[in-house]
């Protein structure tokens, strides 16, 4: 399905132009007036629009644009916009992006230039609706802003990061890949006082080292062959928000020098240009490899390092939280269930069992996969050790690191019993009890004992 976006624009030739242009990527809606732009933003169905400042009856001055702009946050406040500029109004234009515009796109419209906005500016909004939904998770309680986990170790990286939240100190996060760093990153954000903006993620190790520099930092016209527009970096753009750095440890020195600058003096500087700016940004830097060694063999800057780890998170891997392996694979198995559409979905007990017994290598990425594949070729709302590619009784590869006491172990293998129990019987109470051959009032007391809600 494609995207919803509103043309703000009285040049009839001009908005017939950009509607030829981008009608391929986007249903494209034109409003002529500012009374139909209104009316428009206000069913909250556009997630961005392009809005000419000059509209009538005014049409040489930015004055009905700014008043639309200003009235975007109340009518429809999740729309991002775009504002079109004439091409001497650079004012106009930084006016604009204070007032809330996402960006800006001069005039006469080069349209290669307004699709990688527009594609950005979609990428934003589809990212802060993904937080809003987070911040609902947040908000209703129902697990740490969507992570879930009832493992001792989730426990105190859930205290570690409401601790962490609500101060403005950079964070390191540290885990194994696919661990859940990026989600433990909105987290932090979204307990924050930064919640309402947003957090832009950037992947350092995805994006070569020039390009990376200008992401984040933004340059100005002419700063080199190809710069034709000045471009708002990553670290203005967050305004007030967070940005994470995902794979810090592959960021090229140069650009590690200039991030150090930014978390020393609080400045920056966009490529090619001489203004100091002051971008109030949290960063949250997030890495899978070892950083130590990484400075041991100089591709890391030390100094770097001390600025960045002032809070430590550390995300341990799945296979040192098995009691959160049942419960993540069921919440991924409903949520697939209701994408596909799918009645009631559950896990056969060797199933279950075979899910506790794998180490998972890939961590919750592989978890999610795994039962993704399982719910595609499962058939009779079932799901079997060979649908999830597992054997049937896999043996733990690895001796664990520490032996647990006698009373741990049976402490643990109590609450492992009962989820499993639960996830086989989709939470029935009766069956469940039925199934651990013990009384209801007897499984309801150890519910109450290990913490778990149903
Ligand atoms: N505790 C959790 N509960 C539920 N889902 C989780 C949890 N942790 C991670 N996930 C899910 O697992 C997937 C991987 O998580 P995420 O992208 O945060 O990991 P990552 O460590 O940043 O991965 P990578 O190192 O590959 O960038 C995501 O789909 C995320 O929603």
């Amino acid at each position: 399905m494609k995207h919803k976006l509103l043309i703000v624009e009285d040049e009839n030739s001009l908005a017939k132009q950009m509607k030829w242009g981008l009608s391929q990527t986007y249903e494209v809606i034109i409003a002529n007036t500012v009374e139909q732009a209104r009316q428009l933003l206000e069913t909250g169905a556009f997630p961005v629009a392009v809005l000419d400042l000059g509209l009538p009856p005014a049409p040489d001055s930015p004055r009905e644009g700014f008043g639309i702009l200003a009235s975007v946050p109340t009518i429809s406040p999740h729309t991002k916009v775009i504002v079109v500029t004439g091409n001497a109004e650079q004012e106009n234009a930084m006016k604009a992006i204070d007032l809330g515009a996402a960006d800006f796109c001069a005039k006469p419209i080069d349209l290669e230039m307004l699709r990688v906005i527009l594609k950005r500016t979609f990428k934003i909004h589809e990212l802060e609706a993904a937080n809003r939904k987070l911040r609902q998770a947040c908000e209703t309680g129902s697990a740490m802003c969507g992570m879930l986990g009832i493992s001792p170790a989730m426990t105190r990286l859930s205290e570690v990061i409401r601790q962490v939240s609500p101060t403005d100190y950079p964070v390191l996060i540290r885990g194994e890949s696919g661990t859940g760093k990026e989600m433990a990153a909105r987290a932090i954000h979204l307990l924050s006082h930064r919640e309402r903006e947003p957090m832009i993620p950037i992947n350092c190790g995805a994006i070569p080292g020039n390009l990376l520099e200008s992401e984040l930092f933004g340059h100005e016209k002419g700063a080199f062959t190809g710069a034709h527009q000045r471009k708002i970096g990553r670290l203005e753009q967050a305004r007030k928000g967070t940005v994470l750095l995902d794979e810090i440890g592959d960021m090229p020195p140069e650009l590690q020098i200039r991030l150090l600058r930014f978390l020393q003096e609080g400045t920056i500087e966009r490529v090619g240009g001489t203004e100091i700016l002051r971008p109030d940004v949290r960063i949250i830097a997030a890495t899978h490899v070892n950083l130590e060694a990484a400075i041991e063999a100089g591709r890391f800057r030390e100094d770097l390092f001390y600025r960045l780890n002032v809070v430590p998170v550390m995300i341990p891997p799945l296979r040192e939280r098995q009691a959160d392996i049942l419960l993540i694979a069921n919440h991924f198995i409903r949520e697939e269930a209701q994408k596909l559409k799918r009645g009631q979905v559950r896990l056969s007990p060797a199933a279950a069992t075979a899910l506790t017994a794998h180490s998972w290598p890939g961590n919750i990425r592989e978890l999610q996969n795994c039962i993704y594949r399982a719910m595609a070729i499962s058939s009779a709302g079932v799901i079997r050790p060979a649908d999830l590619g597992l054997p049937d009784v896999a043996e733990p590869s690895e001796m664990p690191r520490q032996l647990p006491t006698i009373k741990e172990a049976r402490k643990a293998a109590e609450h492992q019993a009962i989820l499993q129990a639960l996830a086989t019987t989709r939470h029935n109470i009766s069956q469940a009890a039925k199934l651990l051959g013990i009384s209801r009032p007897t499984l309801h007391d150890l519910l109450k004992k290990h913490g778990i809600k149903r």
